[in-house]
Parts: C-alpha cells; sequence; structure tokens
C-alpha cells in the first residue's frame, strides 16, 4: 500500500521516502528559498457538492461568485461549465457521458453532502480511468514509451484541450455538428473574471506572505493572459491564410470531382460510384482537419506544448520549435514548477486510506449510502464492470497478491462494500477542499501527488488552490534533505492536546511532527527528573 513514487524521472526536486510512524512523506533535494514555489501538482478528480453546482466549472473548476453558470449538462442537470469548450472537454474527452445518468440518480439520493460528494468523485475517477483506459489502448498502437501518460486527458489538462481546438479552427469547419464552441473572447474573460475570485487559500488564515504570493500569482496569470491574446492574435493572422490555402485546395478538388462526378454518371457501375464517394469522404475530411474527436481518435495523441495540428500547413520554422518542445515532454518544468504528470486512477488508488482503523459506528453511517451505490451501478454496466474490475485489484492489493493471479474466490458484492468504505477513507485523508470566496466548502478535489505531503504543527510550507492546480510556496528557508510538510488544520495558539484531537478526529492519526514530539516529551520530562531526583535523594540517603 505504500509505495513510493518515483519523481526523479521528472527532474522534479522532491523525493519520495517512508517512515513507520508518519508513513510516506517529502524530502528536499534541493535549498528553498522562504516564500519560494516548490512545486505546482495538477489535480486528479473532483466532487462537487450539489447545491453549489452552478457555480462552479466540472471541469476548470472555475469558481462563478458573482452568479451561476448557464451551459449544463442538460441530461444529467448535474454537471456545469463556464464555456462549451469545458464542456465539450468532459463529454469527449473525460466520459461524463458514461456516468452522466448515474450522477442524475445519485443527485436526487438524499443523503448527506459529504458522502455524495465522495460518491460523485467515485464515479468521475471510473470515468477518467476509461478515458485512461482508451488513451493507452490507442497510444500503445503508436509508440513505446513511458512518458506518454501524461497526456491523458484530465480536468487540470483542460488549457491544453483550448489550445488544441483553436489551433483546429473549429469554428468554420464544424458547421454541421451539434455543439456549439465558446467564444474565444468571452472564454477568455470568463477566465479574467474569475481569477480575482478563485485564487483561494487553504488554510484559515491569511497573513502578508501569503498575500504577496497570491499577487505575484495574479501578476503571473495577468501576464500569461496577455501573452495570450497576443498568440491570439498571430493565431488568427496565420489562421486566415491557412484557410485562404485550405479554400484554394477545396476548390481545386471540387473542379475535378465535379468532373469526375460527370463521367461516373455516364460509365461507372453503381459499386465503383459508392467507393469513390467514400474517396471524396475521405478527401473532404482531410481538409477539413475532421472533426474533434475524430481527429484526436486517428492521429497521434498531441504533445502538450504542440504548437501545430495541421501538418500540412507547417514550416521549417514550426518543425524546429516542436521538436524543441517534444523534447521537453514530461520534465518538471522549472519555470513553473509544474509537474507535468497528474496521476492517474492507480496513482489515486495508492494513497493511504485508514479503513482498517475505521468502528463499526462509522461503517454502519456508511451503510445507507453503500446499499444506494449498489444498485445506483447496476444502472450502468460498462459503470457495474469497472467496478468489479477495481474491486479485484482491491482484494488483490489486500492479498498482496499480483494482478495476473487467480482470484476467483472473491466475493464481489461483499467486496464492493470494503472498496468504496476503504475509498472514502481515502478521499476524507487526501482530497483538498474547494473554497468559494464565502469560506463555504463547495466540493472536494484529489491531487494525487500533493498527498504525499505530511502534517506537520511547525511546517514550514503552504499550500494555494487555483483552479485544479495547488500550488506549494516555502513559509521559510528550506535545506536539501529536510521534510517538507504543511500544516492541515489551524495551529496557531492551539494547545498540543487539542491540536491531536482535532487531527485524530478529522484525519485519523495521532501527529509524529517535531512540535507534537518536543511538547510531548516537554510534557514527560519534568516528571522523569523528578523520580531521578528522588532515586538520587534516596541513594545520598542511604
Ligand atoms: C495526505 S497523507 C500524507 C502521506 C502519507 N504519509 C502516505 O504515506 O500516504 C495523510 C496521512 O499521512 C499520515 N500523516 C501525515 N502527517 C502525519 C504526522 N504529522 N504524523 C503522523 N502521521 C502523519 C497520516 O496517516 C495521514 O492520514
Amino acid at each position: 500500500m505504500n509505495e513510493l513514487v518515483d519523481f526523479k524521472k521528472w527532474n522534479i526536486p522532491l523525493k519520495i521516502e517512508y517512515a513507520e510512524n508518519k508513513g510516506r512523506y517529502v524530502i528536499a533535494k534541493q535549498n528553498f528559498q522562504k516564500d519560494s514555489r516548490i512545486v505546482v501538482i495538477k489535480g486528479y478528480s473532483t466532487g462537487i457538492i450539489d447545491s453549489y453546482k452552478k457555480k462552479i466549472c466540472s471541469v476548470c473548476l472555475s469558481i462563478n461568485n458573482e452568479g451561476f453558470y448557464q451551459i449544463s449538462c442538460k441530461s444529467c442537470n448535474v454537471a456545469y461549465y463556464c464555456s462549451k469548450v469545458c464542456q465539450m472537454y468532459a463529454e469527449r474527452k473525460l466520459n461524463h457521458n458514461m456516468v452522466c445518468p448515474l450522477l442524475r440518480r445519485l443527485s436526487t439520493f438524499k443523503s448527506d453532502i459529504h458522502s455524495k460528494s465522495i460518491m460523485k468523485l467515485l464515479l468521475n475517477s471510473l470515468a477518467l480511468r476509461k478515458s485512461e483506459e482508451d488513451f493507452i489502448l490507442e497510444k500503445s498502437k503508436n509508440e513505446n514509451n513511458n512518458e506518454w501518460l501524461s497526456l491523458v486527458p484530465l480536468p487540470s489538462d483542460i488549457e491544453e484541450y483550448e489550445k488544441e481546438i483553436s489551433k483546429l479552427n473549429v469554428e468554420n469547419e464544424v458547421q454541421n455538428d451539434d455543439i456549439e464552441f465558446g467564444d474565444d473572447k468571452s472564454l477568455e474573460a470568463d477566465e479574467i473574471n474569475n481569477i480575482n475570485d478563485n485564487i483561494q487559500d487553504i488554510s484559515l488564515d491569511s497573513d502578508n506572505d501569503k498575500e504577496i504570493n497570491i499577487k505575484k500569482e495574479k501578476d503571473e496569470i495577468d501576464k500569461k493572459h496577455k501573452k495570450k491574446e497576443k498568440d491570439k492574435k498571430v493565431k488568427d493572422k496565420d489562421d486566415k491564410k491557412d484557410k485562404k490555402e485550405r479554400n484554394k485546395v477545396k476548390e481545386k478538388i471540387k473542379e475535378k470531382d465535379e468532373k469526375k462526378s460527370k463521367s461516373r454518371k455516364d460509365k461507372k457501375s453503381k459499386k465503383i460510384r459508392k467507393e469513390e464517394d467514400n474517396e471524396q469522404e475521405e478527401k473532404e475530411k482531410e481538409l477539413k482537419g475532421e472533426e474533434i474527436d475524430e481527429k484526436s481518435k486517428k492521429e497521434k495523441p498531441k504533445h502538450k506544448h504542440s504548437k501545430h495540428n495541421n501538418e500540412n500547413i507547417k514550416t521549417e520554422e514550426n518543425n524546429e520549435e516542436e521538436e524543441e518542445n517534444e523534447s521537453n515532454t514530461d520534465k518538471y518544468d522549472i519555470i513553473t514548477n509544474t509537474i507535468p504528470y497528474a496521476g492517474v486512477y492507480q496513482d489515486m488508488m495508492n494513497l493511504q486510506s485508514h479503513y482498517e482503523e475505521w468502528t463499526d459506528d462509522m461503517k454502519k453511517e456508511w451503510q445507507k449510502n453503500i446499499n444506494f451505490f449498489k444498485k445506483l451501478i447496476q444502472d450502468s454496466k460498462e459503470v457495474n464492470d469497472y467496478i468489479i474490475i477495481a474491486v479485484k485489484e482491491y482484494v488483490n492489493k489486500k492479498r498482496n497478491i499480483q494482478e495476473s493471479d487467480n482470484i476467483s474466490d472473491i466475493d464481489v458484492n461483499a467486496e464492493i462494500e470494503n472498496y468504496v468504505l476503504s475509498f472514502a477513507s481515502l478521499v476524507e485523508s487526501n482530497s483538498f477542499g474547494i473554497w468559494n470566496n464565502k469560506g463555504k466548502c463547495i466540493g472536494r478535489i484529489i491531487y494525487p501527488f500533493a498527498s504525499y505531503f505530511n502534517h506537520s504543527c511547525r511546517n514550514n510550507c503552504y499550500p494555494v488552490q487555483y483552479k485544479n492546480h495547488i500550488y506549494f510556496y516555502a513559509s521559510k528557508d528550506i535545506q536539501e534533505g529536510e521534510e517538507i510538510n504543511f500544516s492541515y488544520i489551524d495551529t496557531e495558539g492551539v494547545s498540543l492536546k487539542d491540536r491531536q484531537v482535532h487531527l485524530l478526529n478529522d484525519y485519523y492519526f495521532k501527529c509524529q511532527c517535531e512540535l507534537c514530539l518536543e511538547e510531548e516529551n516537554e510534557l514527560i520530562s519534568p516528571i522523569n527528573t523528578k523520580k531521578n531526583q528522588k532515586k538520587k535523594d534516596k541513594k545520598k540517603k542511604n
């Protein structure tokens, strides 16, 4: 269960170690100055609380503090989006449709919002798992390298998708598609509006340091937007040029096809005509750059930083630029400090769960949810199949056996219960709250790699969440080899006893941080000193 993630391959200046009393933890592989950014980690899966569904985009997690988002999935009325691009991404890349009817039914189930958001997170994760598998299947046909998993579509990679779409120039090409595309300008305006509202500090107290960093963050994002605008202008210019060229080719093909169809009328049999129609369709598709999902299915998955999607209009310069980007694939970005890989379903499942410590009462509280969940998954064969696979993997892990081993003796029905409860515990121990500007928790998110940071009551770092990324900053100078940790709770001025009770009740562990151990020793040592003194006194008397 305590698998160590190898950060080495992404050149991340952090490593994961393990200790018996506190599990896995993060170690600095270089010095970090106070206030410097340590790392940015992408989110994996989310569970938004139903009553806030219209206030937050299901994909990019932009929060609408002023009003409600209007774009939604009409089938479930559960997923709301800040833009058509996010909606399209959810439906076409994140497999929203696989869990859509289940989300709808779950929204009508009467239970506490906390448990429902966990069930939602589980369903969304299963949909992501499917997207991972589709991607792996497609990719395995073409290439053989280990780095490509970072290209699996994830909610936190929506920006890459936006780029992909804008390059495809879909506004003009996909005229008959039922999907409308978000206007770039409104998308940007939306984003800019949200920037001020969306930077949330996950800890309760906000001191100057944090404000400074948040400001830095804002400035950076503003810069990014300015750059985006500039890029857009360049892109528009390029697109116009491309369109002209494409129209020319279109004209030529049209002429050719007209001639062909004329002679075809006279000469060719029905069968041959059909074949030629197919050929023409193919050509048209080629010209159109194809409908987006078809394109993404057929083409090599796009490089994250890929600038060009239309192979035909690439220039020498473009090629060079792409090659340069290509060589950077999957490397930790030293400018933004971002880990390129958010993790996949298994990375999430490798996180710690305290289910084994759950009391019968805690399990009983979940019984109603479990019964509902078991019925719910029967509504979808696909989800049900995925749950069965996941349950088998879960049992394998418990028994510490390999995937390929025969596990025909599993009582899947009984084990679903353990699997869901264990997942609930995992979410409780590892998810981060998503907060609105009124300090209300409106959902939860899992960033698998952020979950290796342990708690410390004397922390040296703090996290800041922005949309579906989490940024870690040094709150003091950190030396190479030191553990990096942040505070899961508010600790300022809180006594040892209260801190420990809080952590035990809400996070199910007894804190072993430096400060707690020191304070515990201080509590014990006066007694020890008294005892020793008495012994010494006795000896003297004798
Ligand atoms: C988010 S995870 C951190 C990574 C975890 N150590 C692991 O191996 O996956 C939180 C869990 O780590 C352990 N943990 C974190 N901080 C701790 C601390 N200060 N003392 C003891 N255990 C701690 C607890 O078991 C807690 O539930």
